[in-house]
């Protein structure tokens, strides 16, 4: 008997200024997987099952085809070692990854990847859980939500973890309650932008960089601005300010002081192209995406994008690269990118 799927996964961005670890977006970028499960004759002796994969897309030398080390394969086997089961024996999972999402760039290419070893477990060993219990074991597996939450959701969410700080554990075996939040975002009125550079900022190293406790006025800071964000990106008429939502109205919302300024030493770019974008009309405000070094751009619809295209390429031109000691100048991709309203999809056969 054969059995397969065909799953496809956005991309997201994280924290979107003030919501570190809370708010995230799906984006308009993919991961795809396709699985076939294939169990042989009953009269054949047992064997253990095995795994193979192929993989496709961004940085194929540095994704491991170990399915005891690949991110998604890991990711079922931990989930179906969650759930008390494995693969039944004499079974051959063959997976193929398709993934554009580039690789510790600030665009959730881990957090798609747990979400979809997540449903192929739950596809492999018919587990049967609702999308609220895949979310709730993503989220163990990631260990913060704000980008496996939009992942398999869709659209601009914000989420909690009860009972959590900031930084759970990642433990597949302990899932903290999650509640998320599909908010409005008016992709009617504002454009996105993806700007990314052409080197990587591990996650795990962004998250080393944060300081252990923060003050009550860096506290107060992030909660005013969250909390008004979260209305503003869907409803984009800040009071007092006219009809339109202004730049310096955005640009207020998204300054961040709880992560950002402490990552700038591995987000080289970020800082010069807020300045050098500040007087473009057509920018209404910046943040990093994630953990970087990936920006994200909000940009008015009239924005001319060859033009920003190549504001930005002259101010990366400019630095250091920080993967190559003695070179000067970073690659970057302008990406013009959408809210992906629909989460994870998955059809079975
Ligand atoms: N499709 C994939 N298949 C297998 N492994 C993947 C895949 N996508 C990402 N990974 C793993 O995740 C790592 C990147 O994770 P990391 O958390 O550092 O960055 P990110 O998720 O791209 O960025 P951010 O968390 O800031 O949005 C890769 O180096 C790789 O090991
Ligand atoms: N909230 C996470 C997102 C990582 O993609 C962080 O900033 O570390």
């Amino acid at each position: 008997m054969t059995r397969s799927i065909q799953l496809r996964v956005p991309a997201s961005t994280a924290n979107l200024g003030p919501g570190y670890d809370s708010l995230g977006m799906a984006l308009s970028l993919y991961l795809t997987v396709s699985a076939t499960l294939s169990h042989a004759s009953a009269n054949d002796s047992p064997t253990t099952p095995s795994i193979s994969l192929t993989y496709t897309g961004a940085e194929p030398g540095a994704i491991s085809l170990d399915p005891s080390k690949n991110l998604i394969s890991r990711t079922l086997l931990d989930t179906l070692r969650a759930a008390h089961t494995s693969l039944p024996a004499n079974s051959v999972l063959s997976i193929h990854i398709d993934n554009p999402i580039p690789l510790g760039r600030g665009l959730g290419s881990s957090g798609s990847a747990v979400v979809a070893g997540v449903v192929l477990a739950n596809w492999a060993a018919q587990l049967g859980w609702s999308r609220d219990k895949l979310l709730q074991h993503c989220v163990a597996i990631e260990g913060h939500p704000d980008n496996v939450a939009p992942s398999l959701l869709g659209g601009f969410v914000a989420s909690v973890m009860s009972g959590s700080g900031p930084t759970a554990a990642q433990d597949a075996d302990h899932e903290p309650p999650v509640y998320t939040l599909q908010l409005p975002f008016a992709k009617d009125k504002i454009k996105l932008v993806a700007v990314v550079p052409a080197y990587h900022t591990p996650t795990d190293l962004a998250r080393a960089a944060l300081p252990k406790a923060y003050a009550v006025g860096q506290v107060v800071h992030t909660v005013q601005r969250a909390v008004m964000l979260t209305h503003v990106l869907g409803n984009p008429n800040v009071h007092g300010k006219g009809t339109h939502l202004t730049k310096q109205a955005l640009g207020c919302l998204l300054d961040d002081v709880l992560h950002q300024p402490y990552r700038m030493h591995l987000i080289p770019g970020f800082q010069q192209l807020k300045s050098a974008l500040n007087t473009n009309p057509d920018v209404l405000g910046l943040c990093v995406s994630g953990a970087g070094p990936t920006v994200l751009i909000f940009c008015t619809l009239d924005v001319d994008v060859p033009q920003l295209t190549s504001s930005i390429e002259v101010e990366y031109a400019k630095l250091p690269h920080p993967e190559h000691p003695g070179k000067v100048g970073i690659d970057v991709l302008v990406l013009p990118i959408e809210c992906a309203e629909e989460g994870s999809q998955w059809t079975e056969s």
